[in-house]
């Protein structure tokens, strides 16, 4: 590695070893790091405080073009992390180990998304040294709690007046490692819904047999489900359907029985029992057919079940239009994307649908265009996994990329 090479690797690490995990993500750490450090490339900066508490803050990041009067480009990123169980990693999540044989730096945060800043500010002081100078005003937005919804960060964020004046024409948010040497991006999330079903039935001895029981008419409900999504996981195993393609739908919690001082009494059967789902569809799905399916076949009345659904998120854009970006030459901003990759020495993926959800829902639903990339080729997916990792060689390719990507992206005239 060059000394450049070495330190971007050192600083990537440094931000690693933040606590960002929830329940209690370290955001004044994060300032620490992060607003110090594009100062000194710099930016300008501005913290945002967009909850009464401020201990949630944002934190923009600011390089003025040449002409301020065009539509400015957004790189996001979230600081949060989702949290990590120590016992089950080879190494700690937050010492960001560099294993010497592989590159691999282990952490929490390594692929989703602490890698996306750092190659953000680096790729722009490669492209100061290299004397460039944006036409169009580049922005980085970093933001508190998307691993918890959004709702105290992005969301926030997108209907304020601050959002509104900073004109984005643009925005690149996350988007998930690739197993093989083509980049991955992505046009569109799923939408988020979460089901919950609850099951009365009649008590009695654990040793008796009879029609009725609450986990009974709970299993019922589960394996109706559990047949819907074995035909839609099938698409995906055939190939016939991408991972973001489908309905997707997976117990998350189940919850019966009577409680004792050592555990659950073993001989009664429960009056009540209760199991999660997270639901997710594709923009474009029909969720009226999806609630007829679920008072139907999932959870009927007649076997004693209740439920709620509940959506999380916008499931239009202001609109009334499904929430996604075009991939095609009605947006210009697609094809300088596109062309970018090419020139960094890249190739792309067909665009595709994410199977989770990020922060770029809620600026495409503004009817703003944005894609979900991050640039991890020859990468095992390994978000909210444990040892997630990101080799040193991939990282310090990002930053090319982004490289390639600021400059087309910033010098898109109209
Ligand atoms: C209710 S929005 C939840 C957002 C979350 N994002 C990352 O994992 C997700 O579950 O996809
Ligand atoms: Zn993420
Ligand atoms: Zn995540």
């Amino acid at each position: 590695f060059t000394e450049l090479e070495s330190d971007q690797i050192a600083r990537f690490q440094e931000y690693l070893r933040i606590h960002t995990a929830h329940p209690s993500p370290d955001y004044a750490g994060a300032a620490a790091f992060l607003l110090p450090y594009a100062a000194s490339l710099g930016l300008h900066t501005t913290t945002l405080h967009l909850t009464p508490c401020k201990t949630k803050p944002l934190f923009l990041l600011t390089w003025p073009g040449s002409d301020p009067s065009l539509p400015s480009v957004l790189l996001n990123s979230h600081i949060d992390s989702v949290p990590a169980e120590p016992e089950k990693w080879a190494h700690p999540p937050f010492a960001a180990h560099r294993d010497p044989a592989t590159g691999r730096i282990y952490a929490r945060g390594a692929q989703d998304d602490k890698c996306l800043p750092v190659q953000y500010l680096e790729a722009i002081r490669g492209l100061k040294a290299a004397g460039f100078a944006p036409t169009r005003t580049l922005h980085i937005s970093l933001v508190p709690d998307e691993e918890i919804g959004g709702v105290d960060g992005f969301e926030k964020f997108a209907e304020s007046e601050e959002f509104r004046a900073l004109n984005i024409g643009f925005m690149l948010d996350e988007g998930q490692a690739s197993p093989t040497d083509v980049f991955r991006v992505f046009y569109a999330d799923r939408l988020v819904w979460r089901l919950i079903v609850k099951a009365a039935g009649a008590p009695g001895h654990g040793s008796r047999m009879f029609d009725g029981a609450a986990v009974d008419n709970l299993m019922d409900c589960v394996e109706a489900i559990a047949s819907f999504r074995e035909a839609q996981f099938g698409m995906v195993k055939a190939g016939k359907r991408g991972p973001g393609e489908v309905v997707s739908v997976n117990p998350v919690y189940m919850k019966a029985g009577i409680p004792s001082p050592t555990g659950f009494v073993m001989n009664m059967q429960p009056s009540e029992a209760e199991v999660g789902f997270d639901l997710r569809l594709p923009p474009t799905e029909d969720i009226e057919q999806i609630k007829r399916r679920v008072k139907e076949e999932w959870a009927p009345a007649h076997k004693n079940l209740t439920y709620e659904l509940i959506r999380k998120g916008p499931v239009t854009d202001v609109a009334g239009h499904p929430i996604f970006t075009a991939t095609n030459e009605s947006n210009p901003w697609w094809s300088v994307f596109e062309k970018a990759i090419t020139s960094a020495g890249g190739k792309l993926s067909k665009p595709e649908i994410l199977s989770s959800t990020t922060d770029s829902r809620f600026v495409r639903q503004l009817g703003i265009p944005a894609l979900g990339f991050s640039p991890m080729t020859n990468t095992p997916i390994l978000l909210h996994d444990n040892n997630e990792f990101l080799e040193d060689k991939v990282f310090l390719r990002g930053i090319k990329v982004y490289e390639h990507v600021i400059r087309a992206l910033s010098s898109l005239q109209d």
